[in-house]
């Protein structure tokens, strides 16, 4: 099941704030993302490929795990209104087919003048960090968000 929508804004944010989205991968997502991106590479579609490369078998592509951090952060933390700046990735590990992500996405850095957050993002399969990296990211102030509900005395809209 997809998870809440949840609208943080800039002034709700502090640094240790953590959201975390579990995501068992299966072969129709890593078959619809070769499909949507154009990127077919075998290791991620054909068994009998898959199986003469180091890993043994197909995994997934980086960036459908990676897109999996977006999903954090446009859903949840910050969630909507949230546009990203930049985002660094570290592939340490392969994800496989039926493994289960575990994608952590923590608030590390606040840089009020510019309504930017930096979070610090981690993709592990049980114990193990299959991915990490940074992401950048504008996060939208209540006022700009919905100024009428702000003029008309705060809170956050319906
Ligand atoms: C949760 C996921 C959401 C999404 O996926 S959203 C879709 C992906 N993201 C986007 O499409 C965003 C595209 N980028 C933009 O629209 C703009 O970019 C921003 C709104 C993010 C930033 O604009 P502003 O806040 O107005 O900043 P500035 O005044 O234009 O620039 C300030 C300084 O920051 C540099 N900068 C701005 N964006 C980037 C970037 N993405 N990467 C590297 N540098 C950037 C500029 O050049 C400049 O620098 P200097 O002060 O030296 O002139």
């Amino acid at each position: 099941m997809l998870p809440e929508l949840r609208v943080l804004y800039f002034e709700d944010l502090e640094v240790g704030l953590t959201e975390i989205l579990m995501k068992e991968i299966s072969s129709s997502d890593v078959v619809g993302f070769a499909e949507i991106t154009g990127d077919r590479n075998p290791i991620h579609l054909s068994e009998h490929f898959a199986a003469r490369t180091p890993f043994g078998t197909r995994i997934a592509h980086g960036l459908y795990t990676a897109g999996l951090i977006s999903a954090v952060l446009g859903t949840r933390l910050p969630g909507p209104g949230a546009v990203y700046i930049s985002q660094t990735l570290n592939f340490r590990a392969p994800v496989r087919i039926g493994d289960t992500v575990e994608v952590k996405v923590e608030v590390a850095e606040l840089i009020p003048e510019r309504r930017r957050a930096r979070l610090k993002c981690t993709c592990s399969v049980g114990a193990e960090v299959v991915l990490d990296g940074e992401a950048l990211v504008k996060v939208p102030k209540k006022e700009e968000a919905d100024p009428l509900a702000m003029r008309m005395g705060g809170g956050r809209p319906a």
